[in-house]
């Protein structure tokens, strides 16, 4: 079919847009360019249209599943799992929106770790490693370019939901060095130098960690986004993608360099400042490693003066494959890759089940404590809830509130839910999540009385504390249990794909099971 027009002779309007017959072949390719524009929006608002008024119509009999819990849990990666599970292809289109993500987190961490060495003046602290290990270690946690400052880097002990336990709020130095022997001066001088002289080197890299952040949240800033951190909102990845082109797109000096910047574009469009940083980080993969690797920081983190984020430990591992020139995101890594939510996210799967396919919309939550008031909305019609606890971060402090423990706030959280009149026919399921990364802790010895007093002399090997924490979710449940409600419970590592997608095959189930009850339809 022949495509109308735009031009029509009898209309007034159309004939003063005409194109002058004087029209130059530049501005004749950039009105093309605009009109093409202006016909992809049109059909794209025609196509959501579209897809809204099919959502509406069938919308009635769909499962609504929400992921809850703190933030940093894992909700967003496991969201990630069931659109590998049951949407693949959009992954795949994703992958260059998270090169973007990767950079940033491999940039951010950079720049954790230099101001770290810096408030410890890029050296390990030998008159904290000559401290007593047993008492309080308060001290030596104190960068010492804070000390006399009254600045102390240790939240005050808070009282947790569990009668009876007080889950302490006092984190550890104690950990055995495994920076081994002492340095001798000149050593730690020599060290302190090469750390300067990367710190130097590697200064335009982390100067680019606002741009990459400004790009992720499109100029958005959220105030208590802790570490740092970049939030993102529901379609960032498009967004993304858009907001470097129209920055390209004011960029371009004439349509003739269009032209050819056209030509040699990959299918994918490419942002400019992710080009950049990639070669900035190709030139400085050596110093990255030379850092990495340095005695000082391994010193540190053996220490716990230097607190590193899982992502940041596994980006930094694989720091040679992630700045080379070709890098493309693979599904590992976008399964590590870390970006805050903002708000809620919805995301829709058409899920199979004994033949019958039905309308599941997941939504994912943003779960610091200022994005929590923007779940209630969703409690009405809900089906089921996923609540995920990190068991791993019974060391860890909320960043929103560095005086409650995590695994504080994550029970807490788990009271409001279990006992919420609106949520009180919901199915539940609970994951004990980053059970890999609880399992790395009690490996190098760390122990969890020291966080959690009410564990006591109980063997600090990962059944017992994996039982530990899930006896204490079990006693939120039944103490808020008035429907006598069963209460699913998993122990998950969500970067794991394939044991992953086996307990999500398990919960959809039971959900389904639920689902058909509640809809009668058996
Ligand atoms: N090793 C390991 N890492 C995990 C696991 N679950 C999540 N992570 C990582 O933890 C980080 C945070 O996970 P997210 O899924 O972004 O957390 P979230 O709950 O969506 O956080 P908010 O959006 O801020 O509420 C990411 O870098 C994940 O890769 C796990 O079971 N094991
Ligand atoms: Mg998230």
């Amino acid at each position: 079919m022949r495509t109308p027009s735009l031009y029509s002779q009898d209309d007034p309007i159309s004939a003063a847009l005409k194109p002058s017959p004087m029209e130059t072949e530049a501005e004749r390719t950039s009105r093309l360019y605009t009109e093409a524009e202006a016909k992809r929006v049109s059909e794209q608002i025609d196509d959501d249209l579209r897809e809204e008024r099919e959502r509406l119509k069938k919308k009635k009999g769909d499962v609504k599943l929400l992921l809850l819990g703190q933030a940093e849990s894992g909700k967003s990666t496991l969201q990630k799992q069931f659109q590998l599970m049951y949407k693949p292809t959009s992954m795949d289109q994703e992958r260059a929106s998270w090169t973007a993500v990767i950079y940033f987190n491999v940039v951010h961490s950079l720049k954790h770790i230099l101001a770290t060495l810096e408030a410890w003046d890029d050296t390990l602290d030998e008159d904290a490693e000559a401290q007593p290990t047993s008492t309080d270690d308060s001290q030596s946690i104190i960068p010492k370019k804070a000390r006399g400052n009254g600045i102390a880097d240790q939240p005050s002990p808070s009282t947790s939901l569990l009668t009876g336990s007080i889950i302490q709020g006092s984190p550890s130095s104690l950990m055995p060095s495994e920076a081994g022997g002492s340095h001798s001066h000149s050593m730690k001088e020599g060290g302190a130098l090469q750390i300067a002289n990367l710190r130097r080197r590697l200064s335009p890299l982390v100067a680019a960690d606002a741009q990459l952040a400004d790009r992720l949240s499109g100029g958005i800033s959220v105030s208590g986004s802790g570490k740092g951190g970049v939030f993102v909102r529901s379609g960032w990845q498009a967004r993304t993608i858009e907001n470097a082109l129209g920055r390209i797109k004011q960029k371009r000096p004439s349509a003739e360099s269009e032209k050819k910047t056209r030509e040699i574009e990959p299918q994918e469009p490419q942002d400019p400042l992710v080009q950049d940083v990639g070669r900035m980080l190709e030139l400085s993969v050596q110093d990255i490693r030379e850092l990495w690797h340095h005695p000082t920081v391994k010193g540190l983190i053996a220490k716990r003066k230097l607190k590193l984020d899982e992502w940041s430990e596994f980006f930094l591992k694989n720091i040679t494959r992630v700045a080379s020139p070709d890098y493309v995101p693979s599904i590992d890594d976008i399964l590590h890759a870390r970006i805050q939510t903002m708000g809620v996210a919805e995301h829709i799967f058409d899920v199979n089940i004994h033949g019958k396919s039905v309308t599941w919309h997941l939504f994912d939550v943003g779960g610091a404590r200022g994005q929590r008031h923007s779940w209630v909305p969703y409690f009405d019609d809900a089906n089921a809830i996923i609540f995920v606890a990190p068991v791993s971060a019974f060391d860890q402090y909320l960043e929103e509130d560095p005086r409650t423990n995590r695994i504080d706030d994550s029970l807490q959280l788990f009271t409001q839910i279990c006992s919420n009149a609106l949520l009180k026919n919901v199915h539940l399921v609970l994951f004990l999540n980053k059970t890999d990364l609880l399992k790395a802790k009690l490996d190098t010895g760390l122990k969890v009385r020291k966080y959690i007093t009410s564990f006591g002399d109980r063997s600090n090997d990962y059944e017992t504390v994996v039982q530990y924490f899930r006896a204490h979710f079990l006693q939120v449940h039944r103490r808020n249990n008035e429907n006598r409600r069963v209460l699913y419970t998993h122990f998950t590592s969500v970067v794991d794909t394939k044991a992953t997608q086996r307990i999500i095959g398990n919960v959809r189930d039971s959900i389904f099971r639920g689902y058909l009850q509640s809809a009668a339809l058996v």
